[in-house]
Protein backbone atom coordinates (compact mmCIF):
# COMPACT_ATOMS: atom_id res chain seq x y z
CA UNK A 1 0.00 0.00 0.00
CA UNK A 2 2.43 2.34 1.10
CA UNK A 3 4.63 1.36 -2.47
CA UNK A 4 1.43 2.46 -4.10
CA UNK A 5 1.36 5.80 -2.43
CA UNK A 6 4.83 6.90 -3.06
CA UNK A 7 4.88 5.56 -6.66
CA UNK A 8 1.37 7.81 -7.25
CA UNK A 9 3.12 10.68 -5.31
CA UNK A 10 6.27 10.16 -7.85
CA UNK A 11 3.96 10.00 -11.32
CA UNK A 12 2.07 13.68 -9.94
CA UNK A 13 5.27 14.93 -9.49
CA UNK A 14 6.53 13.98 -12.22
CA UNK A 15 3.57 15.44 -14.37
CA UNK A 16 4.11 18.98 -12.18
CA UNK A 17 7.91 18.73 -13.46
CA UNK A 18 6.64 18.32 -16.92
CA UNK A 19 4.18 21.03 -16.52
CA UNK A 20 6.26 23.55 -15.25
CA UNK A 21 8.89 23.09 -17.57
CA UNK A 22 6.32 23.50 -20.30
CA UNK A 23 5.37 26.21 -19.00
CA UNK A 24 8.68 27.80 -18.55
CA UNK A 25 9.25 26.96 -22.48
CA UNK A 26 5.99 28.52 -23.11
CA UNK A 27 7.01 31.51 -21.21
CA UNK A 28 10.84 32.00 -22.70
CA UNK A 29 9.20 31.29 -26.10
CA UNK A 30 7.16 33.85 -25.95
CA UNK A 31 9.19 36.46 -23.88
CA UNK A 32 12.16 35.44 -26.90
CA UNK A 33 9.07 35.55 -29.63
CA UNK A 34 7.87 39.21 -28.48
CA UNK A 35 10.98 40.22 -29.09
CA UNK A 36 11.60 38.78 -31.99
CA UNK A 37 8.36 40.31 -33.19
CA UNK A 38 8.97 43.83 -32.47
CA UNK A 39 12.17 43.62 -34.40
CA UNK A 40 10.86 42.30 -37.47
CA UNK A 41 7.45 43.06 -37.34
CA UNK A 42 7.48 46.95 -35.93
CA UNK A 43 4.12 48.62 -34.50
CA UNK A 44 3.09 50.41 -38.07
CA UNK A 45 0.70 53.21 -37.91
CA UNK A 46 -2.84 51.87 -38.43
CA UNK A 47 -3.74 52.17 -42.59
CA UNK A 48 -5.71 50.90 -45.21
CA UNK A 49 -5.22 47.12 -46.55
CA UNK A 50 -2.42 46.68 -49.15
CA UNK A 51 -2.34 45.15 -52.62
CA UNK A 52 1.14 43.19 -53.16
CA UNK A 53 3.04 45.43 -55.94
CA UNK A 54 1.00 48.33 -55.53
CA UNK A 55 0.66 48.59 -51.86
CA UNK A 56 -1.92 51.19 -51.00
CA UNK A 57 -1.86 52.87 -54.46
CA UNK A 58 -5.55 51.72 -55.18
CA UNK A 59 -7.35 54.26 -52.38
CA UNK A 60 -5.55 56.98 -53.60
CA UNK A 61 -6.16 57.01 -57.66
CA UNK A 62 -9.12 56.17 -57.74
CA UNK A 63 -10.88 57.87 -55.30
CA UNK A 64 -10.05 61.77 -56.10
CA UNK A 65 -7.26 63.53 -58.16
CA UNK A 66 -7.06 65.37 -54.91
CA UNK A 67 -4.31 64.20 -52.91
CA UNK A 68 -5.08 65.91 -49.92
CA UNK A 69 -8.82 65.27 -49.49
CA UNK A 70 -8.18 61.47 -50.67
CA UNK A 71 -5.47 60.85 -47.44
CA UNK A 72 -7.59 63.19 -45.05
CA UNK A 73 -10.50 60.64 -45.98
CA UNK A 74 -8.18 57.59 -45.66
CA UNK A 75 -7.62 58.99 -41.94
CA UNK A 76 -10.61 59.54 -41.08
CA UNK A 77 -12.20 56.52 -42.40
CA UNK A 78 -8.77 54.30 -40.37
CA UNK A 79 -9.18 56.82 -37.53
CA UNK A 80 -5.46 57.04 -37.26
CA UNK A 81 -4.34 60.44 -37.24
CA UNK A 82 -0.69 58.69 -38.09
CA UNK A 83 -1.73 56.59 -40.98
CA UNK A 84 0.94 53.69 -42.77
CA UNK A 85 0.76 53.89 -46.30
CA UNK A 86 2.50 51.32 -48.72
CA UNK A 87 3.34 53.29 -52.15
CA UNK A 88 4.74 51.04 -54.59
CA UNK A 89 8.15 50.58 -53.35
CA UNK A 90 8.15 53.36 -50.63
CA UNK A 91 6.99 53.12 -47.12
CA UNK A 92 4.91 56.12 -46.41
CA UNK A 93 3.16 57.67 -43.24
CA UNK A 94 0.96 60.77 -42.84
CA UNK A 95 -0.12 62.49 -40.02
CA UNK A 96 -3.33 64.76 -39.57
CA UNK A 97 -3.31 65.80 -36.33
CA UNK A 98 -2.13 68.48 -34.08
CA UNK A 99 -0.63 65.83 -31.46
CA UNK A 100 1.36 64.06 -34.50
CA UNK A 101 2.57 66.81 -36.71
CA UNK A 102 3.82 68.48 -33.15
CA UNK A 103 5.76 64.98 -33.05
CA UNK A 104 7.17 65.72 -36.55
CA UNK A 105 8.25 69.17 -36.29
CA UNK A 106 9.04 69.75 -32.73
CA UNK A 107 9.80 66.61 -30.69
CA UNK A 108 11.52 64.77 -33.78
CA UNK A 109 12.18 67.84 -35.60
CA UNK A 110 16.14 66.98 -36.35
CA UNK A 111 14.55 63.60 -37.18
CA UNK A 112 12.34 64.45 -39.71
CA UNK A 113 14.68 67.43 -41.46
CA UNK A 114 15.32 65.92 -44.25
CA UNK A 115 13.71 65.87 -47.81
CA UNK A 116 13.25 62.33 -49.92
CA UNK A 117 14.81 63.11 -53.05
CA UNK A 118 12.99 61.47 -55.77
CA UNK A 119 14.23 60.72 -59.10
CA UNK A 120 12.40 63.61 -60.98
CA UNK A 121 13.58 66.05 -57.58
CA UNK A 122 16.83 64.98 -58.02
CA UNK A 123 16.92 65.82 -62.03
CA UNK A 124 14.36 69.09 -61.03
CA UNK A 125 17.16 70.27 -58.92
CA UNK A 126 20.23 68.95 -60.15
CA UNK A 127 21.08 66.74 -57.85
CA UNK A 128 19.57 68.33 -54.77
CA UNK A 129 21.00 72.19 -54.89
CA UNK A 130 19.25 75.21 -53.46
CA UNK A 131 17.76 74.95 -50.03
CA UNK A 132 14.28 73.36 -50.61
CA UNK A 133 15.05 69.59 -51.72
CA UNK A 134 19.06 70.26 -50.06
CA UNK A 135 19.37 67.26 -47.50
CA UNK A 136 19.49 67.85 -44.28
CA UNK A 137 23.10 68.43 -43.14
CA UNK A 138 25.97 71.16 -43.25
CA UNK A 139 25.52 72.45 -46.47
CA UNK A 140 21.84 72.97 -46.15
CA UNK A 141 22.78 74.87 -42.58
CA UNK A 142 24.60 77.52 -44.51
CA UNK A 143 22.55 78.08 -47.68
CA UNK A 144 19.70 78.21 -45.06
CA UNK A 145 21.44 80.79 -42.99
CA UNK A 146 22.14 82.96 -45.69
CA UNK A 147 18.46 82.50 -47.51
CA UNK A 148 16.64 83.70 -44.08
CA UNK A 149 19.25 86.16 -43.06
CA UNK A 150 20.46 87.88 -46.78
CA UNK A 151 17.61 86.83 -49.04
CA UNK A 152 14.50 86.91 -47.24
CA UNK A 153 15.21 89.21 -44.20
CA UNK A 154 12.79 91.21 -43.11
CA UNK A 155 14.83 94.31 -44.01
CA UNK A 156 15.57 92.66 -47.94
CA UNK A 157 12.00 92.40 -47.81
CA UNK A 158 11.31 95.81 -46.93
CA UNK A 159 13.37 96.94 -49.44
CA UNK A 160 11.51 96.17 -52.27
CA UNK A 161 8.54 98.33 -50.89
CA UNK A 162 9.14 100.64 -53.99
CA UNK A 163 8.90 97.42 -56.62
CA UNK A 164 5.57 96.43 -54.61
CA UNK A 165 4.01 99.85 -54.73
CA UNK A 166 4.66 100.24 -58.31
CA UNK A 167 3.48 97.18 -59.26
CA UNK A 168 -0.02 97.01 -57.61
CA UNK A 169 -0.39 100.61 -58.62
CA UNK A 170 -0.24 99.52 -62.00
CA UNK A 171 -2.33 96.80 -61.31
CA UNK A 172 -5.06 99.31 -60.33
CA UNK A 173 -4.13 101.53 -63.44
CA UNK A 174 -5.13 98.28 -65.66
CA UNK A 175 -8.21 97.47 -64.04
CA UNK A 176 -9.42 100.83 -64.14
CA UNK A 177 -8.27 101.23 -68.05
CA UNK A 178 -11.01 97.72 -68.40
CA UNK A 179 -14.29 98.60 -71.01
CA UNK A 180 -16.93 99.31 -68.51
CA UNK A 181 -19.02 96.50 -68.03
CA UNK A 182 -16.86 93.68 -69.07
CA UNK A 183 -15.81 91.63 -66.43
CA UNK A 184 -11.97 91.73 -65.11
CA UNK A 185 -10.07 88.23 -64.91
CA UNK A 186 -8.63 88.33 -61.08
CA UNK A 187 -7.02 85.53 -61.18
CA UNK A 188 -4.72 86.43 -64.27
CA UNK A 189 -4.39 89.88 -63.03
CA UNK A 190 -3.17 88.85 -60.01
CA UNK A 191 -0.99 85.76 -61.04
CA UNK A 192 0.74 88.75 -63.12
CA UNK A 193 1.08 91.27 -60.39
CA UNK A 194 3.15 88.65 -58.32
CA UNK A 195 5.20 87.03 -61.05
CA UNK A 196 6.08 90.45 -62.06
CA UNK A 197 6.88 91.49 -58.49
CA UNK A 198 8.77 88.63 -57.65
CA UNK A 199 10.87 88.52 -61.23
CA UNK A 200 11.52 92.63 -60.30
CA UNK A 201 12.83 91.75 -56.99
CA UNK A 202 14.93 88.64 -57.73
CA UNK A 203 16.29 90.26 -60.64
CA UNK A 204 16.47 94.00 -61.03
CA UNK A 205 14.49 94.91 -64.18
CA UNK A 206 11.76 93.34 -66.05
CA UNK A 207 13.10 89.98 -67.32
CA UNK A 208 13.36 89.60 -71.39
CA UNK A 209 12.40 85.91 -71.57
CA UNK A 210 9.76 85.97 -68.92
CA UNK A 211 6.81 84.28 -71.47
CA UNK A 212 9.54 81.26 -71.74
CA UNK A 213 10.43 80.81 -67.96
CA UNK A 214 6.52 81.28 -66.97
CA UNK A 215 6.25 78.74 -70.14
CA UNK A 216 8.64 76.62 -67.95
CA UNK A 217 6.89 76.79 -64.75
CA UNK A 218 4.02 75.47 -66.08
CA UNK A 219 5.68 72.57 -66.79
CA UNK A 220 7.27 72.08 -63.18
CA UNK A 221 3.64 72.04 -62.02
CA UNK A 222 3.03 68.91 -64.19
CA UNK A 223 6.67 67.84 -62.75
CA UNK A 224 6.32 68.53 -59.24
CA UNK A 225 2.73 68.11 -58.30
CA UNK A 226 1.06 64.29 -57.87
CA UNK A 227 2.72 61.08 -57.55
CA UNK A 228 5.00 59.50 -60.54
CA UNK A 229 5.13 55.87 -61.12
CA UNK A 230 8.98 56.18 -61.99
CA UNK A 231 9.50 57.57 -58.28
CA UNK A 232 7.07 55.10 -56.59
CA UNK A 233 8.67 52.26 -58.08
CA UNK A 234 12.49 53.51 -58.37
CA UNK A 235 14.03 50.07 -58.71
CA UNK A 236 12.33 49.50 -61.67
CA UNK A 237 14.20 51.27 -64.98
CA UNK A 238 11.38 50.38 -67.25
CA UNK A 239 8.80 51.81 -65.00
CA UNK A 240 11.24 54.69 -65.30
CA UNK A 241 11.38 55.25 -68.79
CA UNK A 242 7.78 54.17 -69.97
CA UNK A 243 6.96 57.47 -66.97
CA UNK A 244 8.80 59.39 -68.84
CA UNK A 245 8.76 62.51 -66.02
CA UNK A 246 12.48 62.30 -65.53
CA UNK A 247 13.13 63.11 -68.49
CA UNK A 248 10.94 66.34 -68.57
CA UNK A 249 12.59 67.20 -65.36
CA UNK A 250 15.70 67.06 -66.54
CA UNK A 251 14.53 69.03 -69.47
CA UNK A 252 13.15 71.55 -67.09
CA UNK A 253 16.11 72.19 -65.18
CA UNK A 254 18.39 72.48 -68.95
CA UNK A 255 15.77 75.06 -69.44
CA UNK A 256 15.05 77.70 -66.59
CA UNK A 257 19.24 76.94 -65.98
CA UNK A 258 19.81 78.56 -69.16
CA UNK A 259 17.05 81.71 -68.77
CA UNK A 260 19.05 82.29 -65.31
CA UNK A 261 22.34 82.13 -67.20
CA UNK A 262 20.40 85.08 -69.26
CA UNK A 263 19.58 86.79 -66.42
CA UNK A 264 23.28 86.70 -64.78
CA UNK A 265 24.60 88.04 -67.94
CA UNK A 266 22.50 90.94 -68.47
CA UNK A 267 23.11 91.80 -64.77
CA UNK A 268 26.75 91.19 -65.36
CA UNK A 269 26.46 93.71 -67.97
CA UNK A 270 23.94 96.46 -66.23
CA UNK A 271 26.82 96.11 -63.48
CA UNK A 272 29.49 97.05 -65.58
CA UNK A 273 27.87 99.41 -67.73
CA UNK A 274 27.53 101.46 -63.71
CA UNK A 275 23.55 100.80 -63.86
CA UNK A 276 24.09 98.42 -60.90
CA UNK A 277 25.09 98.42 -57.14
CA UNK A 278 28.47 96.58 -55.94
CA UNK A 279 29.08 98.57 -52.57
CA UNK A 280 28.58 96.83 -49.83
CA UNK A 281 26.81 100.61 -48.81
CA UNK A 282 24.39 100.03 -51.39
CA UNK A 283 23.89 96.39 -50.96
CA UNK A 284 20.43 97.33 -49.45
CA UNK A 285 18.87 98.02 -52.65
CA UNK A 286 20.49 95.27 -54.53
CA UNK A 287 18.15 92.41 -56.27
CA UNK A 288 18.78 88.79 -55.38
CA UNK A 289 20.77 88.07 -58.23
CA UNK A 290 22.91 90.92 -57.01
CA UNK A 291 22.86 89.59 -53.27
CA UNK A 292 23.97 86.09 -54.94
CA UNK A 293 26.70 87.02 -57.56
CA UNK A 294 28.42 89.56 -54.73
CA UNK A 295 28.59 86.52 -52.31
CA UNK A 296 29.74 84.42 -54.93
CA UNK A 297 32.70 87.02 -55.33
CA UNK A 298 33.58 87.89 -51.73
CA UNK A 299 32.33 84.69 -50.20
CA UNK A 300 30.55 86.01 -46.59
CA UNK A 301 27.75 84.05 -44.69
CA UNK A 302 30.51 80.88 -44.37
CA UNK A 303 29.48 79.65 -47.22
CA UNK A 304 30.82 79.38 -50.86
CA UNK A 305 28.34 79.44 -53.81
CA UNK A 306 28.74 79.06 -57.11
CA UNK A 307 27.56 79.33 -60.24
CA UNK A 308 24.47 76.26 -59.61
CA UNK A 309 24.01 77.41 -56.61
CA UNK A 310 22.81 80.83 -57.59
CA UNK A 311 20.30 79.00 -60.23
CA UNK A 312 18.88 76.62 -58.32
CA UNK A 313 18.37 78.73 -55.25
CA UNK A 314 16.75 81.75 -57.66
CA UNK A 315 14.51 78.89 -59.34
CA UNK A 316 13.16 77.70 -56.28
CA UNK A 317 12.66 81.45 -54.64
CA UNK A 318 10.40 81.85 -58.11
CA UNK A 319 8.45 78.31 -57.96
CA UNK A 320 8.32 78.14 -54.30
CA UNK A 321 7.17 81.92 -53.96
CA UNK A 322 4.78 83.03 -56.75
CA UNK A 323 2.20 80.48 -57.27
CA UNK A 324 1.69 80.07 -53.08
CA UNK A 325 1.52 83.65 -52.84
CA UNK A 326 -1.14 84.68 -55.65
CA UNK A 327 -3.08 81.51 -55.16
CA UNK A 328 -3.75 83.02 -51.42
CA UNK A 329 -4.65 86.63 -53.23
CA UNK A 330 -7.17 84.43 -55.60
CA UNK A 331 -8.72 82.40 -53.04
CA UNK A 332 -9.32 85.63 -50.32
CA UNK A 333 -10.93 87.78 -52.48
CA UNK A 334 -13.14 84.58 -53.98
CA UNK A 335 -14.40 84.42 -50.17
CA UNK A 336 -14.80 87.87 -50.02
CA UNK A 337 -17.29 87.58 -52.66
CA UNK A 338 -19.40 84.85 -51.05
CA UNK A 339 -18.69 86.49 -47.72
CA UNK A 340 -20.57 90.20 -48.44
CA UNK A 341 -20.29 90.64 -44.27
CA UNK A 342 -15.95 90.35 -44.15
CA UNK A 343 -16.22 92.38 -47.19
CA UNK A 344 -18.04 95.08 -45.73
CA UNK A 345 -16.05 95.51 -42.62
CA UNK A 346 -12.78 95.06 -45.04
CA UNK A 347 -13.58 97.82 -47.07
CA UNK A 348 -14.54 99.68 -43.96
CA UNK A 349 -11.62 99.24 -41.86
CA UNK A 350 -9.89 100.67 -45.28
CA UNK A 351 -11.54 103.87 -45.88
CA UNK A 352 -11.59 104.33 -42.16
CA UNK A 353 -7.94 104.13 -41.79
CA UNK A 354 -7.03 105.76 -45.24
CA UNK A 355 -9.29 108.47 -45.18
CA UNK A 356 -8.35 111.04 -47.79
CA UNK A 357 -5.35 109.04 -48.82
CA UNK A 358 -5.67 108.24 -52.83
CA UNK A 359 -3.66 105.01 -52.41
CA UNK A 360 -2.38 102.08 -50.72
CA UNK A 361 1.14 102.43 -49.00
CA UNK A 362 3.07 99.79 -47.14
CA UNK A 363 2.68 102.05 -44.02
CA UNK A 364 -1.15 101.76 -44.06
CA UNK A 365 -0.99 98.35 -43.38
CA UNK A 366 0.01 98.33 -39.36
CA UNK A 367 -3.67 100.18 -39.09
CA UNK A 368 -5.64 96.97 -41.03
CA UNK A 369 -5.57 94.48 -38.54
CA UNK A 370 -8.93 92.69 -40.75
CA UNK A 371 -7.03 92.55 -43.98
CA UNK A 372 -4.49 90.37 -42.41
CA UNK A 373 -6.93 88.15 -40.40
CA UNK A 374 -8.84 87.88 -43.63
CA UNK A 375 -5.42 85.98 -45.25
CA UNK A 376 -4.64 83.86 -42.04
CA UNK A 377 -8.39 82.74 -42.48
CA UNK A 378 -7.67 82.13 -46.24
CA UNK A 379 -4.42 80.10 -45.37
CA UNK A 380 -6.24 78.04 -43.40
CA UNK A 381 -9.08 76.99 -45.78
CA UNK A 382 -7.17 77.31 -48.72
CA UNK A 383 -3.85 76.23 -47.83
CA UNK A 384 -1.54 76.37 -50.76
CA UNK A 385 0.83 73.30 -49.58
CA UNK A 386 -1.91 70.49 -48.48
CA UNK A 387 0.73 68.29 -47.42
CA UNK A 388 3.84 70.67 -46.58
CA UNK A 389 6.88 69.52 -48.27
CA UNK A 390 7.24 66.00 -47.84
CA UNK A 391 10.12 64.95 -45.01
CA UNK A 392 11.77 61.61 -44.48
CA UNK A 393 12.89 59.70 -41.25
CA UNK A 394 16.58 59.86 -40.50
CA UNK A 395 16.33 57.14 -37.41
CA UNK A 396 13.51 54.73 -36.90
CA UNK A 397 11.37 56.52 -33.65
CA UNK A 398 7.79 56.84 -32.74
CA UNK A 399 4.92 59.17 -34.07
CA UNK A 400 2.55 58.77 -30.99
CA UNK A 401 3.29 55.14 -29.64
CA UNK A 402 3.37 53.63 -33.76
CA UNK A 403 6.80 52.95 -35.20
CA UNK A 404 8.46 54.84 -38.26
CA UNK A 405 10.99 53.30 -39.34
CA UNK A 406 14.43 54.71 -40.93
CA UNK A 407 13.79 55.99 -44.61
CA UNK A 408 9.65 56.47 -44.61
CA UNK A 409 8.87 59.15 -46.07
CA UNK A 410 6.32 61.54 -43.61
CA UNK A 411 3.48 64.01 -45.63
CA UNK A 412 2.22 65.83 -42.71
CA UNK A 413 -1.92 67.01 -44.00
CA UNK A 414 -2.20 70.37 -42.71
CA UNK A 415 -5.35 70.81 -45.36
CA UNK A 416 -7.32 68.66 -43.24
CA UNK A 417 -6.21 69.40 -39.75
CA UNK A 418 -6.43 73.35 -40.76
CA UNK A 419 -10.71 71.82 -41.56
CA UNK A 420 -11.24 69.39 -38.81
CA UNK A 421 -14.05 70.41 -36.17
CA UNK A 422 -12.26 68.68 -33.42
CA UNK A 423 -9.87 72.12 -33.64
CA UNK A 424 -12.19 74.60 -34.98
CA UNK A 425 -15.16 76.29 -34.21
CA UNK A 426 -17.53 75.74 -37.79
CA UNK A 427 -14.37 74.71 -39.77
CA UNK A 428 -15.60 74.86 -42.91
CA UNK A 429 -17.24 78.72 -42.52
CA UNK A 430 -14.66 81.34 -43.64
CA UNK A 431 -14.50 83.65 -40.25
CA UNK A 432 -11.84 85.37 -40.09
CA UNK A 433 -12.58 86.86 -36.89
CA UNK A 434 -11.94 83.55 -35.40
CA UNK A 435 -8.17 84.67 -35.65
CA UNK A 436 -9.04 88.27 -33.97
CA UNK A 437 -7.67 87.35 -30.27
CA UNK A 438 -4.23 86.62 -31.58
CA UNK A 439 -3.39 83.49 -30.03
CA UNK A 440 -3.29 81.49 -33.23
CA UNK A 441 -0.46 82.53 -35.45
CA UNK A 442 1.45 80.33 -38.70
CA UNK A 443 5.05 80.93 -37.04
CA UNK A 444 5.13 77.21 -36.55
CA UNK A 445 4.05 77.18 -32.85
CA UNK A 446 0.34 76.49 -32.92
CA UNK A 447 0.32 72.40 -34.74
CA UNK A 448 -3.39 73.09 -35.50
CA UNK A 449 -2.15 75.64 -37.92
CA UNK A 450 0.91 75.40 -39.64
CA UNK A 451 0.64 76.71 -43.73
CA UNK A 452 4.48 77.56 -43.79
CA UNK A 453 5.20 74.23 -42.11
CA UNK A 454 7.22 74.21 -38.67
CA UNK A 455 10.69 73.41 -37.28
CA UNK A 456 14.07 73.79 -38.81
CA UNK A 457 12.10 73.55 -42.34
CA UNK A 458 9.80 75.95 -42.12
CA UNK A 459 9.29 78.36 -44.97
CA UNK A 460 11.66 81.01 -44.80
CA UNK A 461 9.83 83.27 -47.16
CA UNK A 462 6.93 84.08 -44.87
CA UNK A 463 7.68 87.80 -44.28
CA UNK A 464 8.38 88.58 -48.34
CA UNK A 465 4.61 86.17 -48.92
CA UNK A 466 2.96 88.45 -46.68
CA UNK A 467 4.17 91.37 -47.94
CA UNK A 468 2.70 90.93 -51.28
CA UNK A 469 -0.67 89.29 -50.08
CA UNK A 470 -1.32 92.22 -47.72
CA UNK A 471 -0.32 94.93 -50.33
CA UNK A 472 -2.52 93.97 -53.40
CA UNK A 473 -5.32 92.31 -51.10
CA UNK A 474 -5.79 95.97 -49.54
CA UNK A 475 -5.18 97.66 -53.04
CA UNK A 476 -8.04 95.66 -54.78
CA UNK A 477 -10.50 96.58 -51.82
CA UNK A 478 -9.51 100.06 -51.56
CA UNK A 479 -9.61 101.38 -55.23
CA UNK A 480 -12.99 99.03 -56.05
CA UNK A 481 -15.79 97.10 -55.48
CA UNK A 482 -16.66 94.33 -56.77
CA UNK A 483 -19.47 92.38 -58.32
CA UNK A 484 -20.27 88.55 -59.50
CA UNK A 485 -21.70 88.45 -63.05
CA UNK A 486 -24.89 88.62 -63.49
CA UNK A 487 -26.97 85.43 -62.86
CA UNK A 488 -24.10 84.19 -60.04
CA UNK A 489 -25.34 84.70 -56.53
CA UNK A 490 -22.55 84.21 -53.47
CA UNK A 491 -22.96 81.00 -52.94
CA UNK A 492 -23.16 79.39 -56.10
CA UNK A 493 -19.69 80.86 -57.08
CA UNK A 494 -17.47 78.08 -58.43
CA UNK A 495 -15.11 76.78 -55.47
CA UNK A 496 -13.54 74.25 -57.04
CA UNK A 497 -9.76 73.37 -56.67
CA UNK A 498 -7.39 72.04 -59.11
CA UNK A 499 -3.85 71.09 -58.17
CA UNK A 500 -0.72 72.75 -59.12
CA UNK A 501 2.57 73.56 -57.08
CA UNK A 502 0.12 74.82 -54.84
CA UNK A 503 -4.20 74.43 -54.56
CA UNK A 504 -4.85 76.84 -57.50
CA UNK A 505 -9.26 77.37 -58.32
CA UNK A 506 -10.18 75.05 -61.26
CA UNK A 507 -12.17 78.21 -62.50
CA UNK A 508 -10.30 81.79 -63.09
CA UNK A 509 -12.24 83.77 -61.04
CA UNK A 510 -14.27 86.85 -63.05
CA UNK A 511 -15.56 89.72 -61.15
CA UNK A 512 -17.02 93.31 -62.32
CA UNK A 513 -15.30 95.93 -60.49
CA UNK A 514 -16.57 99.75 -59.91
CA UNK A 515 -13.92 102.57 -59.28
CA UNK A 516 -14.15 103.25 -56.00
CA UNK A 517 -11.06 105.49 -55.20
CA UNK A 518 -9.10 106.93 -58.35
CA UNK A 519 -5.75 106.62 -58.16
C1 LIG B 1 1.59 82.01 -49.19
C2 LIG B 1 2.84 81.81 -49.53
C3 LIG B 1 3.68 80.62 -49.13
C4 LIG B 1 3.31 79.46 -48.51
C5 LIG B 1 1.92 79.05 -48.02
C6 LIG B 1 4.51 78.66 -48.35
C7 LIG B 1 4.54 77.41 -47.75
C8 LIG B 1 5.70 76.65 -47.60
C9 LIG B 1 5.73 75.35 -47.00
C10 LIG B 1 4.52 74.62 -46.44
C11 LIG B 1 7.02 74.91 -47.01
C12 LIG B 1 7.53 73.58 -46.45
C13 LIG B 1 7.73 73.74 -44.95
C14 LIG B 1 8.04 72.46 -44.21
O1 LIG B 1 8.47 71.46 -44.77
O2 LIG B 1 7.81 72.49 -42.97
C15 LIG B 1 7.81 75.93 -47.64
C16 LIG B 1 9.16 75.84 -47.85
C17 LIG B 1 9.89 76.79 -48.52
N1 LIG B 1 9.42 78.00 -48.97
FE1 LIG B 1 7.55 78.73 -48.84
N2 LIG B 1 5.57 79.34 -48.87
C18 LIG B 1 5.11 80.55 -49.35
C19 LIG B 1 5.86 81.55 -49.92
C20 LIG B 1 7.22 81.48 -50.11
C21 LIG B 1 8.02 82.55 -50.68
C22 LIG B 1 7.47 83.93 -51.08
C23 LIG B 1 9.30 82.10 -50.76
C24 LIG B 1 10.53 82.80 -51.26
C25 LIG B 1 10.54 83.87 -52.00
C26 LIG B 1 9.32 80.73 -50.23
C27 LIG B 1 10.44 79.92 -50.14
C28 LIG B 1 10.47 78.66 -49.58
C29 LIG B 1 11.67 77.83 -49.49
C30 LIG B 1 13.07 78.18 -50.01
C31 LIG B 1 11.30 76.65 -48.82
C32 LIG B 1 12.20 75.46 -48.47
C33 LIG B 1 12.74 75.59 -47.04
C34 LIG B 1 13.62 74.42 -46.62
O3 LIG B 1 13.43 73.31 -47.09
O4 LIG B 1 14.49 74.64 -45.76
N3 LIG B 1 8.04 80.40 -49.86
N4 LIG B 1 6.99 76.99 -47.99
Amino acid sequence: MMENLSSSLYLVAQVLLLLLIALLILLVSLKFGDTHNNKNHPRLPPGPWRLPVIGSLHHLFFKSSKIHRALADLARRHNAPVMYLRLGELDAVVVSSPDAAREVMKTHDATFATRPLSTTMRATSAGGLGVAFSPYGERWRQLRKFSTMELLSAKRVRSFRPIREDETARLVAGIAACPPGEPVNVTERVANLVVDSSLRAMMGERFGRREELLECITQAVEIISGFHFGDLFPSSRLVCAIDGTVRKARAFNRKTFELVDYAIEQHRERRSSGAGTTSTDLAEDEDLLGVLLRTQEEGGFGCSIDVGDIKAILVELFVAGSESTSVTIQWAMAELMRNPNVMKRAQTELHCALKDKSRVTEDDLVDLPYIKLIIKETLRLHTPGPLLLPRECQESCEILGYDVQKGTIVLVNVWSICRDPKYWEEAEVFKPDRFEEGAIDFVGTDFCYTPFGAGRRICPGIAFAQANMELVLATLLFHFDWQLPPGVTPSELDMGEEMGISIRRRQDLYLHPTIRVPL
